[in-house]
């Protein structure tokens, strides 16, 4: 091939990302003399979760936020984890809430994302904040899905009129990429376990989302030279959903695991607690200065509810 593949480097933009926010949340904390806090909800022992929780409470923390970090024990019900998110949402020192996915399974856990107030919605989990993306909306994307998107545009890849094939259709992850796709003007064809001939249909695609939770579920010959090649898959050994090093040397683009969408969830998480923080505080020092007469200085930041 005459042409090199552009490793997408998710650990360094999300580096560049946490080197912007310092200065906000620094601009925040000198205006407002709030330091802003993200709430994290771990409910169970899983392993694994408590690693991608802890490692969201160090970002937020090396950025010079607050983390308040819940773990609640693999019992509890869901009143008691929809109780405490209620708690979460009237608390003005929290500006975002991540509820950790999956929750064990005898908790509806639609019902507790669903509960997040949205303004707090910083991981994007909630059905009203899905709603509101897809249509184009003002609204924080889905963590992952929104952290694809940016590694995408920061490398100015083709996304419009290109088609992209996304496998998986997960709340959080599949079915939000393929929206945020959309809306940036991507023909998009979502597939998942039920769908016929996906080898054939991959084959078709400029741009492949693996987002199956398989490791190297997708196969390297089922996709064609020169396509950008996202990987959203995490498993044991650095595995992701793509066979990448069987793929890479003729993409166009590709995501390596680790190092590419990982960081970038959580680079995204934590600018879209920064901006709800922004939101928020700024909102209050608006409503005080409205009442002594004072000017403020607003941070542009669009609308959310
Ligand atoms: N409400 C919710 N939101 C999520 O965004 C969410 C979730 N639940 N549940 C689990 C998945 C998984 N997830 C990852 C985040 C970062 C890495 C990550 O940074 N991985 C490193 C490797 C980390 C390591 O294992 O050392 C990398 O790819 O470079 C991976 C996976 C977020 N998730």
């Amino acid at each position: 091939m005459s042409y090199t593949p552009v490793l997408l480097d998710g650990k360094a933009l999300s580096k560049e990302i946490e080197e912007s926010l310092k200065k906000r949340v620094a601009n925040i904390i000198r205006q407002t003399g709030v330091v802003p806090v993200l709430a994290t909800v771990l409910v169970g022992n899983d392993p694994s979760s408590e690693v991608y929780v802890k490692m969201k409470g160090n970002a937020c923390e090396r950025v010079g936020m607050k983390s308040l970090k819940l773990h609640l024990p693999e019992e509890t019900t869901t009143g008691q984890l929809l109780a405490a998110i209620d708690k979460l949402n009237n608390d003005d020192s929290v500006c975002g809430i991540l509820l950790q996915h999956p929750v064990p399974a005898h908790i509806n856990e639609r019902e507790c994302f669903d509960r997040i107030a949205a303004e707090k919605d910083v991981d994007g989990v909630t059905c009203h904040g899905f709603g509101r993306m897809a249509m184009n909306e003002p609204a924080f994307g889905s963590a992952t899905p929104a952290g694809i998107m940016k590694l995408i545009k920061h490398y100015n890849l083709p996304i419009e009129g290109k088609h992209a094939v996304v496998v998986g259709r997960s709340p959080i992850l599949g079915k939000p990429v393929a929206m945020m796709l959309l809306n940036e003007n991507a023909t998009v064809t979502i597939c998942h376990s039920k769908t016929e001939g996906l080898p054939e249909i991959v084959k078709g695609a400029d741009i492949v989302v693996g987002a199956v939770g398989k490791p190297e579920f997708i196969k390297a010959d089922w996709i064609k030279d020169n396509a950008i090649v996202i990987d959203a898959g995490y498993h044991a050994g650095g595995i992701g959903d793509i066979e990448i090093s069987k793929v890479k040397d003729r993409a166009m683009a590709y995501t390596p695991v680790p190092g590419g969408v990982g960081p970038m969830t959580i680079a995204t998480l934590i600018m879209q607690n920064v901006e709800s923080a922004e939101i928020q505080l700024f909102k209050n020092i608006k409503l005080q200065s409205d009442i002594e007469g004072g000017v403020v200085e607003l941070a542009e930041t669009p609308a959310l509810l």
